[in-house]
């Protein structure tokens, strides 16, 4: 056996309950396995146990009757920053290969075919890992573990902000590359990942193993405890948007909510985003789309003014003051973690609303109710860095929108959900959509963009080169810009 569990008992200090009580497993050698399952149920933190990285480098208190760990491992972090050791990409990846005992000169060489694995296209290597998109740098992150050559790949959503084009290569040269390879997987998108596992481990909300087979079989006989507990599952989306209010309307609302003319966006003196002109009305739902890198988060970090900008820029009728936060605008960022102020979930939507001058009248009530609908009440005393990535994502999305603003901008606000937060999610978005809030969310995932939202923008090397009005599923017309 490649790997083995038996029996294993693991508590968080401080919480009531046990992730895991008396859990087994074992993973033959060469085996693909995809651990499935809700948002919360443990999956992180059973690859972590599998790694050994639980108790070996996280002292959480855990017991088992026996482990057997793999030779040799790779680990692809939910978080690629989490993963980074070295400031520049050519020397996150010459830092493994040294430790392989590669040869210097061949070292340009390997590193140069390993970001071409991943889609990884730089005018230089020797790029700061903090210029690098979120896509890039978890396109990056595959890539120093695909330089280790390891026995068995530990991977935990390691597309999640890939682009869709990046992310069905990606997966293909992990199904190249791993032949011999024993290779554990958590990933919400099912699709992604069915051809290429042998086997799926299904769990429950309790951490509980539901069922182990292959995969037609276990998605077959769980189909209905699938659904039930919200994850993933082929036709998922079929299904739910028949009950989702549809963008529907024949014409555009009415007045102007933003205006842009000549509107650059400027990261480190350089003009990376240019917009010759866009509007957008008040009501509306517009997705943003393009590829890891195009511009997308310095879009939205441009109309925030996190950037230097130039150019026109006007939110209802009155133009924007440089460098100062909109009022009306409120932001979700990429990564959860930038956003968290305070030191427990209940406090950091208390926060939020005090800030957005919400009275301090009924305050726990209205943060119990917040809580409730983003199925984070159970979560309220955590620290929101010990949240699960999902739950992380969650709690930023609802301390942003915790109070209906007027502009709402979101970067991929649903990457790493599972099927009923999303949906969830994007049920209250159209609340507030409703309620007269204009939307710009970016998002990789088409579904959400043809199915939801109103309008499409495509943007490639920061510039907006596509305008679509989206009037029903599968259907969109050519947009004015
Ligand atoms: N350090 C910690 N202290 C307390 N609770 C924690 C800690 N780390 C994780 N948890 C809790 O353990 C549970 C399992 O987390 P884990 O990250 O393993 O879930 P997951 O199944 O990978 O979720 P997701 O799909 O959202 O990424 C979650 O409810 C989380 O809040
Ligand atoms: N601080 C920075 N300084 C210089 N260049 C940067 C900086 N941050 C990002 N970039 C570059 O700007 C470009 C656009 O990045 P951005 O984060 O806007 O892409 P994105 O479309 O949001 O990508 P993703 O889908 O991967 O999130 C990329 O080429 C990126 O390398």
């Amino acid at each position: 056996m490649e790997l083995k569990i038996e029996k294993l008992r693991l508590k968080f200090p401080g919480e009531k309950n046990f992730i895991f009580k008396d859990l087994s497993l074992s993973i033959g050698k060469g085996e693909k396995v995809l651990l499935l399952g809700p948002s919360g149920c443990g999956k992180s933190t059973l690859l972590n146990v599998c790694a050994g990285l639980i108790p070996h480098s996280y002292e959480v208190p855990m017991k088992a009757s026996a482990i057997t760990y793999p030779s040799s491992w790779g680990y692809v972090f939910q978080d690629p920053d989490a993963q980074f050791c070295m400031p520049y990409v050519d020397e996150e990846i010459a830092f493994v290969l040294e430790n392989l005992n590669v040869p210097r000169e061949q070292m340009e060489d390997k590193i140069r075919r390993l970001l071409q694995k991943v889609g990884l296209c730089l005018p230089h290597p020797h790029t700061r890992i903090s210029e690098l998109s979120g896509g890039m740098k978890q396109r990056l992150a595959i890539a120093a573990v695909l330089a280790m050559e390891p026995d068995t790949l530990f991977l935990d959503e390691p597309t999640a902000l890939v682009d869709e084009a990046g992310t069905v290569e990606i997966w293909e040269t992990i199904k190249h590359i791993s032949k011999d390879k024993t290779v554990v997987i958590v990933e919400h998108k099912l699709e992604h990942v069915v051809d290429l596992v042998d086997r799926i481990i299904l769990f429950n909300k309790h951490g509980e193993i539901l069922a182990d087979g292959k995969p037609e079989e276990v998605i077959k006989e769980n189909k209905e405890v699938i659904k039930e507990d919200g994850v993933w599952y082929p036709g998922a989306w079929e299904e739910y948007i028949e009950s989702f209010p549809l963008p529907t309307k024949d014409e555009l609302p009415g007045e102007l909510a933003m205006e842009l003319e000549h509107f650059k966006g400027y990261l480190n003196k350089h003009p990376k985003l240019t917009i010759g002109r866009a509007s957008v009305r008040k009501g509306e739902w517009i997705s943003i789309l393009g590829r890891n890198g195009a511009g997308k988060s310095t879009f939205l970090h441009g109309l925030m003014q996190f950037i230097k900008t130039t150019g026109r820029y006007e939110l209802f009728g009155h133009e924007v003051q440089q460098q100062k936060t909109p009022e009306r605008c409120t932001f979700v960022f990429q990564n959860p973690e930038f956003q968290f102020v305070a030191n427990s979930v209940f406090d950091e939507i208390e926060f939020s609303l005090k800030q957005k001058n919400s009275s301090g009248e009924l305050m726990e009530e209205k943060v119990k109710d917040i809580l409730h609908r983003f199925n984070l009440e159970e979560h309220r005393h955590q620290h929101p860095y010990q949240l699960s990535m999902g739950q992380k994502r969650r709690l930023s999305v609802a301390a942003s929108i915790s109070i209906s603003q007027d502009i709402i901008l979101l970067d991929e606000p649903t990457f790493g959900q599972d099927a009923a937060n999303t949906f969830q999610l994007l049920e209250m978005m159209k609340e507030f959509q409703l309620h007269g809030s204009t939307i710009l969310m970016v998002t990789h995932d088409e579904n959400i963009a043809r199915f939801v939202s109103n309008r499409i923008w495509t943007i490639e090397e920061g510039e907006l080169v596509k305008d679509e009005l989206c009037y029903r599923p599968h259907e969109a017309k050519e947009g004015i810009l």
